[in-house]
């Protein structure tokens, strides 16, 4: 057992956050990028199922165990989308702003009490390419898609994703509050403390 692991994300918002998150807890994190480990084809059905695809493509690449986020936004008005789909919603490589415009322009005239949602995180850790039984951990957040983008941190759709309980769009948190309160804080957290269980200190 290892405590230097690939993290199987090309997303640089994903992994400035897994940066900050890991800086506290002695584990080295080595990007997919450093082993020029190609992107792994997304082709699951459910955000468990890609995040598999994900870990075992790149642990399969670089022969260490390997963790992989995969993640994304549900908006209860469109009935879950963009879901498994988000990073591609506006189209493979369409990136961030064109996914936002796209979402946007689904929800419009939808009023505020209808425009709820969550974003999902959902981690695997594979210890190796045919560990058949993956550390598997998920976390939700709550929020309301705004209508116009608000704030300039984070990545993705933090600017029109709102929390009312924080009164602001996640792209106005500091990333202290995201890691905080946010869905892939909440899953690293669950996650460490499963790892510390398989790897005593
Ligand atoms: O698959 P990898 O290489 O990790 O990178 P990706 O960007 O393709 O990642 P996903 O397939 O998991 O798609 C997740 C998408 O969901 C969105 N998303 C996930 N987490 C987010 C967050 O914390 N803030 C904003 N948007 C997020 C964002 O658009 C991501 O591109
Ligand atoms: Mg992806």
């Amino acid at each position: 057992m290892s405590k230097q692991f690939v993290l199987a994300s090309g997303n640089a918002g994903k992994l400035r956050e897994f940066g900050q998150m890991l800086s506290s807890q002695g584990i080295k994190l080595l990007p997919q990028s450093a082993f020029q480990v190609s992107e792994a084809e997304e082709t699951g059905l459910t955000f468990v199922e890609n995040a598999i695809l994900k870990a075992r493509h790149a642990s399969q690449a670089t022969g260490l165990p390997a963790l992989a986020d995969d993640s994304g936004l549900e908006v209860d008005a469109l009935k879950g989308a963009p879901g498994i789909y988000s990073a591609r919603y506006a189209g493979q490589g369409a990136g961030d702003e064109a996914n936002i415009d796209k979402l946007l322009t689904a929800l419009d005239g939808i009023p505020e009490a209808e425009r709820t949602g969550r974003y999902q995180c959902v981690l695997v850790y594979m210890r190796h390419a045919l560990d058949p039984t993956p550390l598997i951990c998920q976390a939700s957040w709550e929020g309301v898609v705004l209508t116009e983008r608000r704030g300039q941190g984070g990545f993705g759709y933090d600017p029109i994703f709102y929390i009312p309980a924080l009164q602001a769009s996640v792209a106005e948190l500091s990333a202290e509050q995201k890691h905080l309160h946010g869905h892939r804080g909440k899953a690293m957290r669950a996650f460490f403390e499963q790892l510390h269980l398989l790897l005593p200190a």
